[in-house]
């Protein structure tokens, strides 16, 4: 099997990884750092945990050693915490290079940032948001003469999802070069391949594992189906046990809002479960400060949303509790993903209540495998069931007077005045957003609809004897486009 010497890489970086531990490329890094080497676009498509981020930092180094200049490499990442990760591996690797990194997430200092910026550092690793923010107010850097445009996780920078990013790569892509090398990863790029690719035009290089399964082999997936209200019993139950059965262990809670996140934070902390949490309604200070304590194992357990899902590489992980089954199959894939990487085993366990089961069904069609039933004994949950939800409803209330929600809303409004944006203009925004996604979608559904129709209309006629006079225009309805 070829070393990293054998594919292209120079001595230095090679000794780099040597020092790092990392003996063999793994599959990703084979196929694509030649092929990124070679000056081609890339779109590479591994599972979770299997050394994407290596695959573009270091032939990306190897340019910049042979060429270097600031600003020489943008990186994009839906994610804070995942800048910073990102960041690491390029300060780590390109050590012996002297590289100057920077930083440019939201929740932090806009003034140091535009100071960093304007010293020309070579690799910046942006969140979208705040990097189109200072692209939009300062003139004292540029992007225009950049080497390298990596989108990391591709995918959710691609996405509508809850964080939009559309109008901020908008402003991004305006300003970089045309001329550049783009490398494009996740473990769930071939959803959004067809846009992705209008990004990719360099002779693009397109690298996908091939395997049977969608998820890592080494992870354990099981769900647990249990009544919506009896949950929380069992979450506790499950950690119990497996802070009885381990003597070093880790946990990863996911689940659905910021809300639900701190009220079981609450709930499992006076439990006595070493617990932090990470979610969006944070500062960014104790973003980061929860992230560091549990990766030290200061904190055993850390209870997040979807904020912590994707890329996020915590080996000691041993075990992804889904406290709610994800939406989409995609959000699974990347939430197990955090354990069980880079070849160590792993397990998750995904409580599923009466309604989700056709999520379920969607998961294992999508991961292209069945999950296997999770037992417990049920009597021992049922001994704590009223203990949990005593505590539960303390924890509720005592959340509730501190007013959450509504810091909530104050929270939102003070991000978007932050941005420059208006806040009653913005929820004016949404609104019509909205109202025209729903036109969309039910025109989408007319011309379904209505070609379903005709194709019944066609085989009907088939069937039958052939007209005299046939008719000379279609019994379906006029569509109306969109607005
Ligand atoms: N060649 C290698 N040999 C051994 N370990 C490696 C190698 N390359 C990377 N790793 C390690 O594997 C772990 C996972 O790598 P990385 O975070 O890049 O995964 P990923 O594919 O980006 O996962 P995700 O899809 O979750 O973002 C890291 O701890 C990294 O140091």
């Amino acid at each position: 099997m070829p070393g990293f010497a054998e594919l292209g890489l120079s001595s230095w970086l090679v000794e780099q990884c040597r020092q790092l531990g990392l003996k063999q490329p793994t599959p990703v890094q084979l196929g694509c750092i030649p092929a990124i080497l070679e000056g081609r676009d890339c779109l590479g498509c591994a599972k979770t945990g299997s050394g994407k981020t290596a695959a573009f930092v270091l032939p990306i180094l190897q340019k910049l050693s042979e060429d270097p200049y600031g600003i020489f490499c943008l990186v994009l990442t839906p994610t804070r915490e995942l800048a910073y990760q990102i960041a690491e591996q390029f300060r780590v690797l390109g050590k012996p290079l002297g590289l100057k990194d920077c930083i440019i997430v939201g929740g932090m200092d806009m003034v140091a940032q535009a100071l960093e910026l304007s010293r020309k550092p070579h690799v910046v690793i942006a969140t979208p948001g705040r990097l189109a923010d200072h692209l939009r107010s300062s003139n004292t850097f540029s992007i225009k003469k950049i080497r390298f445009l990596v989108m990391d996780e591709a995918d959710r920078l691609l996405e509508q999802g809850c964080t939009d990013f559309t109008m901020d790569l908008e402003v991004i892509l305006a300003a970089v070069p045309a001329q550049r090398q783009t490398l494009l990863f996740s473990a769930t790029l071939t959803d959004t391949l067809k846009e992705l690719q209008g990004l990719a035009t360099n002779q693009p290089f397109f690298w996908e594992a091939q395997a049977p399964v969608r998820t890592v082999e080494q992870l354990d997936q099981r769900y647990l189906l249990v009544p919506e209200k009896v949950k929380d019993a069992y979450l506790v139950h499950l950690i119990q046990n497996f802070q009885d059965e381990h003597e070093d262990w880790s946990i990863i809670i996911f689940t659905n809002t910021c809300k639900t996140c701190q009220i079981l934070c609450m709930m499992l902390r006076k439990f006595n479960f070493p617990t932090v949490a990470l979610h969006s309604m944070m500062k960014q200070k104790e973003r980061f400060a929860a992230l560091a304590k549990f990766k030290s194992s200061i904190y055993r357990i850390l209870i997040a949303t979807d904020v912590a899902s994707r890329g996020l590489d915590i080996p000691a992980v041993q075990l992804v509790i889904n406290h709610n089954t994800p939406g989409l199959p995609k959000i699974y894939i990347h939430r197990v993903g955090r354990t069980a990487r880079a070849g160590r085993q792993g397990q998750a366990i995904t409580l599923v209540t009466q309604y989700d089961i056709h999520l379920v069904h969607a998961i294992e069609e999508q991961i292209k495998k069945k999950l296997e039933e999770f037992s417990v004994e049920e009597a021992e949950v049922l001994q704590i069931l009223t203990q949990v939800n005593v505590v539960r409803r303390e924890c509720e209330i005592k959340l509730e007077a501190a007013n959450f929600d509504e810091k909530k809303e104050i929270n939102k409004r003070k991000q978007l005045i932050l941005e420059g944006k208006d806040p009653d203009l913005e929820a004016k925004r949404k609104a019509e957003l909205a109202k025209i996604k729903q036109k969309n979608r039910r025109f989408k559904e007319q011309v379904e609809h209505t070609l379903q129709r005709q194709k019944a209309n066609r085989a009907g006629q088939r069937g039958r004897p052939p007209r005299a006079r046939p008719e000379a225009h279609s019994a379906s309805a006029p569509i109306q486009g969109p607005a």
